[in-house]
């Protein structure tokens, strides 16, 4: 009997009710009447660390004698705008910096200044934060385009500059246009020199940017930017071209063939009439090629000839059954038509392309162009004949951002910007709520202002349109090539649509690091859940969408529950729903899909829509009801053995780890008591062992054991989760006994808020309160320079400060309750140099992500499990269980 829920009687019984919890007591109804949010004044738009790019900017100033790290006024090189002018659409690829937030941020300062907290491997910044932004028009409707361009000021840069890159035709056909309405000259660049660039910055900048496709699925391919070059790029516009790439700026084009996409067009046009390129494709999917090709089977009366390896269903030659009858053009459908032309110059490409690799001696080939366009079945069938023509050897891939990879190469054609030195943990994907959303057609430019973005979202919700991802389309019945039934499709999967050219903003953070204690950068994978698991993803996906309406009431109720607000949060639930919608028919839409980018986008869709913290005002109560009791709980700690008190100290952090706003089964806890009385219950059912439990090997290594002399870690990172008891009643005791035993402590915050996470910007200020109860905390953090503002006193000695072991904050660079470990603030990187003990707490942190993360010092994973799929899979176990995991350095 160890679950909480079943032992709820005992919650109620508890007659020792404190009055000060009684009087927080968190219950629905009185959130109504809120304090305004906390911490607020930082900043409200979406993108992760913006707080940390300012930080990493002034730090760097501050601290070296010589700096090089630019402050963003100092970034007048970056240009703003690059297009790809193509015959059916523009691509546009524009950068934004982040606004000017010149952080003075004095508490920091003090504390990298005292300690020597500096960044090891510092690299100078020649670039700043900022977005990328990828758009796209139709080519005629240039005029938008434009506008567009025009109300953005993108051609005026940072100095005036009256010049922009661009490739495609179109940069030849519109010089003038451009030169008469924006008055800007178009520098004109090579389009094949700008293709392989743009790959090139995209195979190194994006971890998912590269996938196979088969049988409708994309599996993302992991490049190794040491050994990425040479590949065979096939660039299928209306011809194709095929480019061996040897480096930055080393290609070659090698060959190339006149039947591409063009060909395809062409002769579709003229044997089936269609309007449109999309049109011809789409036909192609509900087609039989049976009807015109010539099949093996046609030849053999039904057989195989499988002497030379060839089944009865491969074909022999494309059209060629149209020789042997007597019929009119009417007479064939156009559905087949077009799937056999589809065919035709599919496998003719694949087959060239490999053919050219294998002579060259290639591995790699990718394939891209305009003819590709993110068409599922096109992809597969390139796919398929790449795989029958090699025997399974090779296989090709494609590119996420293949739309733009021309606008890109323009981009990087500007000098100076210093963008291709760009790593892939500097880029963080965002996706924003916005037109392209609407499906497979071009709606224009993504939806700038909120005002917009509400109601856009308004106006699907008036007219009761659902926004929904680009629609399933009937696969094919038979198929053309090999032995196979291939290539198929899962169900009715496949899709025509242009999703590929619905790429996220990237976000340019240059300060975001690898967490320099990761055993294993490279092989480190944050998620523990894989959602590629269909039955994990709608589990998931049903757990974020119940969740949703609790959800918006309290982001609602966060911003005073005003119509403004509750307008907001409606847009937010329907943007929120359409992004799991589609995700929920392409998984892989956005990159590789696991539980913490989920959670993340909820995050980033709040921000979005504005709303900075939707948990504050709980968050605010917990923390007050929680230190009105931390006094008491210090004094029962300090009459303990240290022994004893040390296993206390764990099972109070696992105890406190149950306030979790985010788990379902929480929060329908919440309301049968006081936030004390759950806490109380929750230490009483802390009975070892605990489902995963490796106390007793931590306790030695802290020198508990028999025959070892007694250490102490130098440094522990404490990656704290929740606020309330979970950081006041469970990890400030556990870095303040730390602290008493010499280990200097840095608290580990989120840098934005998520769920009722705690953040370093609200820790200081809980650190202060603490500290009033308590020397060892007081002493600690004014040597972290934690109290400068709060309590120091000029007069007092410096040098008697410093004599404390430091208690520290810093920001981990993420607005999730996940981390992703290769993505931290460059003050945490910098910090975890002379650490040798990383404590990570609670769910989101140490389970769903990081649960299997190896480190270079010693490491400890605390959490409490609220979820019971979560418990059952991952420790066989039930809701409420606890997991101690202590690992020693790896
Ligand atoms: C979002 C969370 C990871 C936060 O947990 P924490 O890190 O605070 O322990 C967790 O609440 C969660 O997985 N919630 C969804 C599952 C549920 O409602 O049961
Ligand atoms: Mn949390």
């Amino acid at each position: 009997m160890d679950s909480l829920k079943e032992d709820q009687s005992d919650t109620q019984a508890i007659d020792n009710i404190n009055e000060d919890a009684q009087n927080i007591s968190e219950k629905e109804d009185t959130e109504k009447d809120m304090a305004p949010p906390v911490g607020n004044s930082i900043h409200r738009s979406g993108s992760r660390p913006q707080l940390d790019l300012s930080g990493a900017a002034i730090q760097g100033n501050f601290e070296e004698r010589d700096p090089t790290i630019l402050l963003p006024n100092q970034s007048d090189d970056i240009s703003h705008l690059a297009l790809d002018i193509g015959g059916s659409l523009i691509k546009l690829v524009y950068f934004s910096r982040h606004e000017d937030r010149a952080v003075n941020d004095k508490r920091k300062m003090s504390t990298k200044e005292r300690f020597g907290v500096t960044n090891g491997n510092r690299r100078s910044f020649p670039i700043l934060g900022g977005r990328l932004h990828f758009v796209k028009f139709e080519t005629t409707k240039i005029n938008e385009c434009l506008e567009f361009i025009h109300s953005k000021q993108l051609h005026r840069g940072d100095n005036d500059n009256a010049v922009i890159k661009a490739t495609g035709g179109g940069a030849y056909k519109f010089a003038d246009l451009f030169k008469e309405k924006l008055g800007v000259v178009i520098d004109k660049e090579d389009e094949m020199n700008c293709l392989v660039s743009g790959a090139n910055f995209l195979l190194k900048a994006i971890r998912h940017e590269a996938f196979t496709h088969k049988e409708g699925h994309k599996e993302f391919v992991q490049i190794d930017h040491n050994d990425m070059y040479p590949y065979l790029l096939v660039n299928i516009g209306s011809g194709v071209s095929l480019i061996k790439v040897d480096g930055d700026g080393k290609f070659q084009r090698v060959s190339g063939t006149n039947v591409g996409g063009g060909t395809y067009w062409g002769l579709g046009k003229l044997l089936t009439k269609c309007k449109s390129f999309d049109e011809l494709l789409e036909l192609s999917q509900r087609g039989d090629n049976s009807s015109v090709d010539m099949l093996v089977g046609d030849i053999y009366g039904g057989l195989d000839y499988s002497k030379i390896g060839l089944s009865a269903s491969t074909i022999a030659s494309s059209f060629g059954k149209v020789i042997s009858e007597n019929k009119e053009i009417e007479d064939y459908r156009p559905e087949d038509i077009s799937l056999s032309l589809l065919r035709m110059i599919s496998y003719n490409i694949g087959q060239i392309s490999y053919l050219t690799a294998l002579q060259l001696g290639i591995k790699r080939i990718f394939f891209g162009g305009f003819f590709i366009r993110g068409h599922a079945y096109t992809m597969d069938t390139i796919s398929f004949a790449i795989k029958f023509w090699s025997k399974g050897g090779a296989e090709a891939m494609f590119l996420r951002h293949e739309g733009f990879l021309g606008a890109l190469g323009a981009f990087m054609s500007y000098e100076k910007h210093g963008l291709d030195d760009l790593m892939v943990h500097q880029l963080v994907e965002r996706f924003p709520m916005g037109a392209p959303y609407t499906g497979g057609k071009i709606h224009g430019p993504p939806l700038g202002d909120l005002n917009e973005k509400i109601s856009w979202m308004e106006k699907f919700v008036r007219k009761g349109i659902k926004i929904t991802a680009p629609v399933p389309m009937a696969s094919p019945r038979t198929t053309g090539l090999g032995g196979f039934e291939a290539p198929s499709s899962k169900g009715d999967a496949l899709r025509c649509d242009e999703s590929n050219l619905n790429v996220g903003v990237l976000h340019l953070v240059p300060s975001l690091e690898v967490f320099p204690l990761l055993a294993d950068p490279k092989t480190y994978e944050p998620n523990t859940i894989d959602l590629a698991d269909p039955n994990e993803l709608e589990y998931w996906f049903t757990v974020l969408s119940e969740h949703l309406p609790d959800l918006v009431d309290k982001a609602v109720a966060s911003e005073g529950g005003t119509d403004d607000a509750r307008r907001r949060g409606d847009a937010f639930a329907r943007a929120f729903s359409a992004h799991l919608a589609r995700l929920m028919e392409e998984p892989a839409a956005y990159g590789k899909l696991g539980l913490a980018n989920l959670l993340e986008l909820r995050e980033e869709c709040l921000r979005e829509f504005n709303f900075f913290d939707a948990y504050s005002t709980i968050k605010q109560r917990e923390n007050e009801a929680s230190l009105a009791v931390l006094p008491d709980l210090l004094m029962e700690l300090d009459s303990m053995s240290e022994e004893t008190r040390l296993l206390t100290l764990i099972e109070g952090v696992l105890a406190a780890n149950i306030f979790d706003w985010g788990s379902r089964a929480c929060v329908d806890l919440y309301h049968k008591g006081t936030i004390i009385e759950i806490y109380r219950m929750s230490r009483k059912k802390m009975q070892r062992p605990w489902r995963v439990d490796d106390f007793d090997a931590f306790k030695e290594r802290m020198g508990f054991g028999d025959k070892k002399p007694s250490f102490r870690h130098k440094r522990a990172l404490l990656f704290v989760d929740n606020s309330g008891a979970d950081v006041v009643l469970g990890m400030l005791p556990l870095a303040r006994e730390l602290l008493r035993r010499g280990t200097e402590v840095v608290l580990v915050g989120n840098s934005l808020p998520a769920l009722n996470d705690v953040t370093a910007m609200e820790l200081p200020e809980i650190v202060a309160e603490a500290a009033k109860h308590c020397d060892i905390l007081r002493g600690a953090a004014e040597a972290g320079g934690l109290l400068m503002d709060a309590m120091s006193n000029p007069q007092d000695n410096p040098s008697e400060k410093l004599s404390s072991t430091p208690l520290m904050v810093v920001e981990n660079g993420c607005g999730s309750p996940c981390i992703d470990l290769r993505q931290v603030s460059s003050e945490l990187a910098a910090v975890a140099k002379d650490a040798d003990l990383v404590i990570l707490e609670g769910m989101g942190r140490a389970l769903h992500t990081n649960y299997n993360a190896r480190f270079k010092c010693d490491a400890l994973k605390l959490a409490m499990v609220k979820n019971q799929r979560l418990a059952e899979k991952l420790i066989k176990g039930n809701i409420y269980d606890c997991v101690c995991r202590y690992e020693p350095a790896s």
